[in-house]
């Protein structure tokens, strides 16, 4: 069984009259034959947190894919603010899965940033002053101020992370994505991640949609979360999803959660392998 920590309940930022950024209707993505979602009903408000859960290839990164009108839905309508997505996005702040760059890649925190900010503009570009001022303000934002000029392979994964989320927040997004943005950092490095997008969500109105093996390190901004797993979902809040007979019939097979002092505890969810669960565990 494996121990999820989060003590704090969430404060809403939104109520039912909060604008929705996005919205998914009987949305159905398929990738080959195979089904990974569908029937999907989905809205999310500005300010809003969604946890997006589910064992490896139940189609989460897909669905960041298919917001990002990278992949189009096999059935159904998806909106962002009104209209139909489409790449580049400026209202759209996307953090990928963490990839390993090479020590000797010539790219600087300070570029990476640069790209969202510049990579999106269609109107007159920055100049160079206000540019560089605008990455400044970003880094320093999300304290890696310190390092802006060092080459990005040089950084460790929770520095590289902060300016991923910098470039993320590039264009004041209503909608932030991020794909699994705690793997490998340590619980002081976690907390100043979710820290700096629960900040963003607050002071701007950020809605976020957060994919995670790890539900507990985000419980306490979790709103609602959405469950997938062998082409089916569930949406709700974290006490009607998290429960042994949800996630049972989700697996179709026995799985145990148990809620203790503000942490989900679970067993049981026949997952393939992870490299970062024990085997038969899942969140
Ligand atoms: N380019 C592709 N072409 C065809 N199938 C793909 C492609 N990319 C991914 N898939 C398949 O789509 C399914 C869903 O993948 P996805 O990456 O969305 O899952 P996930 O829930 O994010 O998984 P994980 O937890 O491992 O990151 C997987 O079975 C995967 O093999």
């Amino acid at each position: 069984m494996t121990e999820q920590s989060g003590a704090i309940a969430p404060q809403a930022t939104f109520t039912s009259g909060t604008p929705v950024v996005l919205s998914l209707t009987d949305a159905e993505l398929r990738r080959g034959e195979r089904v990974l979602w569908s029937g999907l009903d989905l809205e999310l408000r500005r300010g809003e947190f969604i946890a997006v859960l589910g064992p490896n290839g139940s189609g989460k990164t897909s669905l960041l894919h298919a917001i990002l009108g990278r992949l189009p839905l096999s059935a159904g309508t998806l909106l962002i603010d009104g209209r139909p997505p489409r790449r580049g996005s400026d209202l759209i702040g996307y953090i990928p899965q963490q990839r390993a760059v090479a020590p000797h890649m010539p790219l600087r925190a300070r570029d990476l940033v640069r790209l969202g900010v510049d990579g999106h503009r269609w109107g007159l570009p920055l100049g160079s002053r206000g540019l560089r001022r605008r990455i400044d303000e970003l880094l320093t934002e999300v304290g890696a101020h310190a390092y802006a000029d060092m080459p990005l392979g040089l950084l460790s994964g929770g520095e590289q992370q902060r300016v991923r989320v910098a470039q993320a927040l590039a264009t004041d997004p209503a909608l932030l994505l991020c794909d699994e943005p705690l793997l490998s950092l340590d619980p002081h490095h976690q907390h100043a991640i979710v820290d700096l997008l629960d900040r963003r969500r607050r002071a701007h109105g950020a809605a976020v949609l957060f994919v995670t093996h790890e539900l507990n390190p985000v419980l306490p901004l979790v709103d609602r979360v959405l469950y997938l797993a062998g082409g089916r979902f569930r949406v709700g809040t974290p006490d009607e999803v998290m429960t042994s007979s949800v996630l049972s019939d989700l697996y179709g097979g026995p799985v145990e959660v148990v809620r203790a002092h503000g942490r989900y505890l679970i067993a049981g969810a026949p997952i393939p392998h992870h490299p970062d669960h024990a085997e038969g565990v899942q969140s």
